[in-house]
Parts: C-alpha cells; structure tokens; sequence
C-alpha cells in the first residue's frame, strides 16, 4: 500500500475501522467474562474495561432503523459514533496495544490482526482527530444544533444512541459562546460519567466567561463573525442558557424565525447554512418559473426513453435531473474508484471574508476524499451527458476526467465557483459548464447549496445538477457559487465532469453582449 487510511475523510477508510473495532470488542468481551488471564495484569484489565465500557456506550448498541446494513456501516453513518469511534482508537486502544504485556496476554490471532491492520493502515493521529472535531463542528455549525440535544444524540429530526461523554464536550469546545456552552455540557456529563475533572472544567469555564466578557462589545455585536452570546455572561451556573448566540440569531433570522435590523450581514455562509438546513430564499415569481418535464428532444434516443428534468433556477440556469445512471451504473463507477481515493485538495476559495478572520473549523474549505476515473470508465456516463446537454463531453479535449468525490459523516466544501483560476494551458480553455451526478442518497444534510440563487439541490441516488460557469461573453458568471453542505448522516457521493469551452465554439457561440446566459431548454424550447 502507498498511503496509510484516512480515517476521517475516506468513507471506505472508516467503515474498516469501525469493523475492526466491533471484532476487537467482541473478542475482549469473550477474554474478560471467560478467563483470569486478565488478572495477571490489572493495568490491562482496566483499559480492557475502559475500551469496552466506551464501545458498549456508543457503537455497542448501534440500533438504527436501517435493517439491511452492517453494524459497521451504521457507525460510520452516525457522526457521534464515528467520533467516539476515533477517540477509541487513538487514546484508548493505542494506550492498550503499547504496553509490554499485550501480546503476553493476547497471544491471539486477534492481537495479530490488530497489530496488521495498524501497520498497514497507519494509526488514527491527532489530525484524524483534528479533523474529527472539524467534522462535528461543521455540522453544529451549519444546522445551528443546540448543543444540549446534539450533545445526547439528537441529529435535526433523528435521535441516535450515540451521545458525546464529558472528554468529548471538553474537546468540542470552540471561541467564545460554543466553548461556553460545550464547557457547561462537558461539566453536567463529567458529574455523571466521572471521566474528567471537574474543578478543572469549572476552571476553563470561567475562564472561558471573562474571555467573552471581555471581547464582547454591545455595539458590534451583530458583526459577521461574531461567535459572542447577545449580552455579557454573570457568572452563576445555567446563565448561558437564557443568552442567545449571535450565530444563532444570525441564523434565526434567515430562517425567517426572527427580524434583525437590516444591519445582519447577508453573506454566502449564513445563506449557505440556511440552505443547508431546508431553507429556500427565492421568490414567488422565481418560483413560478420552476418546473419539471420529461425531456425528449434533446436527443433523438430520449424518444423512446424521455428523461425526467427540473428546473432548480432560472436565469442562470440550473437543472436536475433524474434516473439518470441506473444503481449498477453508480455502484460500478464507485467501486472502480474506492480503491484510489486520496483527501481533496481546492485551487482556490472563494470566500467572503478574509481567511485569517475565520474560525479555524472554517478554513478547511473542503473535506473529502476524491480520485479521477480513466475515459474508458465513464464513456457512457460522458455520452448520457452530452446527449443532454448538447455538449461535447466525451473526448480528451472537451472535459476533464470524471473526479469523483465521497464525504464523510461532517464533509463538506464551502461555497466557490468552479472557474479555473490558474488557465492551464494544457487544458483546452475554461470550465463553461459542470455536470454533477449523484451516487447515492444522503441519509441526513449532504446537499448542494447556490447562496446566490437561493436554492439547494437534494442529493437523489443516480441524478445530477448541470449548469454553465460562464456567460455567454466567456466571463465567468458569480452567481453560481456552491457549497456542499455538510453530511449529518450517512455518506455522500458525488462526480464532476468540467466540460471545457473550446470544442463547445459551434454550438455554444459566444457573443460580444455582455452578461449573456446561456439557456437550458426544454424540449427545444427556451424562454
Ligand atoms: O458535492 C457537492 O455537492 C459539490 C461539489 C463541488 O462543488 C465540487 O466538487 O466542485
Ligand atoms: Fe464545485
């Protein structure tokens, strides 16, 4: 193997994980009821215990409604037993692993898997870690999860058996309000679970208090970034909870649940995150120009086999479309790409404030992990896409490979514009255009967010989303910017194919008016 496991970002990566820990906890559980072997050395005994006290409490009671699914892939869904999931691996089974007298005791076939897998695949490290708590953060983030319910299992509408301990909360904890409050949360846990101090927890906390009176100024508070409470905090346990989050009320307010003065910023990010949650920000008369038809002109082969279209937007337009490749079509072009997926790298980021204003869970513009598949493997995916689009698709010159991406549990890409910002000269002129499938369903968040169109697309299990980067001039069109949500639960998968400017010139004149928009049409017919 060439690249150690991506715990965090590799769904596949994850799910091996979770598998090993199930036969781990397992296997200690059967050790511990069935021998005195442990006795020989108590130190062992007890971080046998610890393990599988923190399995059963997570992962050892993974029941969620999906009959059909593994255990393992159950936690790999669920972000709070993945999480625990990590730290299990890194603190509590690294500490086991390590000492002289594990493989004495363990003289097994498991201890020797465990040893393998580990070798091969490389420890889960502190950046897994890092990044585990970025995963959390962004969903929190993005959904305004209060943290008391997230904190005891509750995803938006699901409730999970999963829950965060006191050493969670203490790890969770961010700037100002949100280390407030997932310091007060870690305190209330810590008071039953025993795993963390809680003098010293009731010190960061007050500590944490006098930082956010201090920085926290009446007059700015409604400022963009700002992670503060609405008022100063009195020091008196349970103040916190009758203080609002200006986040909060930033984001109440684009959910319509709330009026600001006109002074609330209206960025992407709040836009983006409301988008997230189910928010729709289009009008009524944008909305009456939506709809959805089945598409049989746009190439002579959809007379017999119309495909189903919608409009998401228009002007710029932005369509969906349906049933687009069959299951095994997704599952073939997944399984030809698993196997080479490395952490998805940005050529740029286009942001709405500066990076070194943002809270360090937000300069992590994109947390996946992609590969590109060879032209022979999604010829018939390109041809589907021309003979919708009209487009020239399939060969060398028209389209960069197919990149397919895959998100974990908390993945996401901020909201950026497709555009080639470096013009590589190898490649035959701009991105005019992008075709997004779907693989798969998102069991929970997950979609594809436009801020500036005020729309977000669902992720459907072999759909996609097109729509043009640039106006018909070549100038690159600002407003459709997107984002991927975050994935709350489950895992997501998603292709890009770039469909390059050059070889469009026949079909795609451009013109010389400025802010021109290509159009979609449907069956023949534009506005
Ligand atoms: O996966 C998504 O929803 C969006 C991905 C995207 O925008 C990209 O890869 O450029
Ligand atoms: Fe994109």
């Amino acid at each position: 193997r060439l690249t150690r496991h991506f715990y965090t970002k590799s769904i596949g990566d994850l799910k091996d994980l979770a598998g090993l820990d199930i036969e781990i906890s397992e296997y200690f559980t059967q050790v511990y009821l069935a021998s005195e072997s442990l006795n020989q050395d108590l130190e062992i005994k007890h971080l046998v215990e610890v393990y599988l006290q923190d399995f059963y409490e997570t992962s050892g009671f993974a029941d969620f409604s999906d009959a059909i699914l593994t255990t393992a892939v159950k936690i790999s869904h669920n972000p709070i037993c993945s999480y625990r999931l990590i730290r299990r691996a890194i603190y509590l089974l690294r500490h086991l692993v390590l000492r002289a007298s594990f493989f004495r005791i363990f003289q097994s076939k498991m201890a020797r898997k465990i040893f393998h897998f580990f070798l091969e695949n490389g420890w889960p490290s502190n950046r897994d870690s890092i990044e585990s708590n970025f995963a959390i953060l962004s969903i929190q983030q993005a959904h305004a999860f209060d943290v008391d319910q997230f904190a005891n299992g509750l995803l938006a509408t699901v409730q999970t058996n999963c829950t965060f301990d006191s050493i969670s909360c203490h790890e969770l904890r961010q700037d100002m309000a949100s280390q407030i409050q997932w310091l007060e949360k870690a305190i209330e846990k810590a008071e039953n679970d025993g795993k963390t101090s809680v003098p010293f927890l009731k010190l960061l906390l007050r500590k944490a208090i006098n930082k956010h009176n201090n920085v926290f100024d009446a007059d700015t508070m409604l400022d963009l970034q700002s992670p503060c409470f609405d008022r100063e905090l009195k020091h008196i346990p349970g103040d916190s909870k009758t203080a609002k989050k200006v986040h909060t009320i930033l984001y109440e307010t684009l959910q319509g649940k709330q009026s600001v003065a006109a002074s609330v910023p209206r960025t992407n990010y709040w836009r983006h995150w409301a988008l997230c949650s189910g928010k729709n920000f289009q009008t009524e008369e944008e909305k009456s120009q939506l709809f959805c038809w089945y598409e049989f002109k746009a190439h002579p082969r959809f007379q017999i086999g119309p495909v189903k279209m919608e409009f998401l937007n228009r002007d710029p337009d932005m369509v969906q479309i349906y049933e687009i490749l069959s299951e095994k079509e997704t599952l073939d072009l997944i399984r030809n790409t698993s196997a080479t997926m490395l952490p998805s790298s940005v050529q740029h980021i286009d942001m709405p404030i500066r990076e070194d204003q943002l809270d360090p869970y937000e300069k992590k513009s994109r947390t996946s992990v992609n590969s590109w598949l060879p032209r022979s493997v999604d010829l018939i995916a390109s041809r589907k896409i021309e003979a919708i689009t009209g487009l020239h698709v399939a060969r060398e010159i028209d389209s960069e490979l197919l990149q397919v991406a895959s998100y974990t549990v908390g993945g996401v890409f901020q909201p950026h514009h497709d555009e080639l910002v470096q013009e590589d000269k190898d490649l035959p002129g701009q991105r005019i255009a992008t075709f997004m499938f779907y693989f798969n369903e998102v069991e929970l968040g997950g979609r594809t967010s436009f801020p500036f169109l005020g729309v977000a697309a669902t992720p459907a299990t072999g759909s996609a989303i097109f729509w043009y980067n640039l106006y018909t001039d070549g100038y690159s069109d600002p407003m459709v910017d997107h984002g991927a949500c975050p994935v709350i639960m489950g895992e997501k998968w998603s292709a890009n194919k770039w469909i390059h400017e050059q070889t469009q010139f026949l079909d795609r004149k451009c013109t010389l008016k400025r802010k021109e928009r290509f159009q979609i049409p449907c069956n023949g017919v534009v506005r």
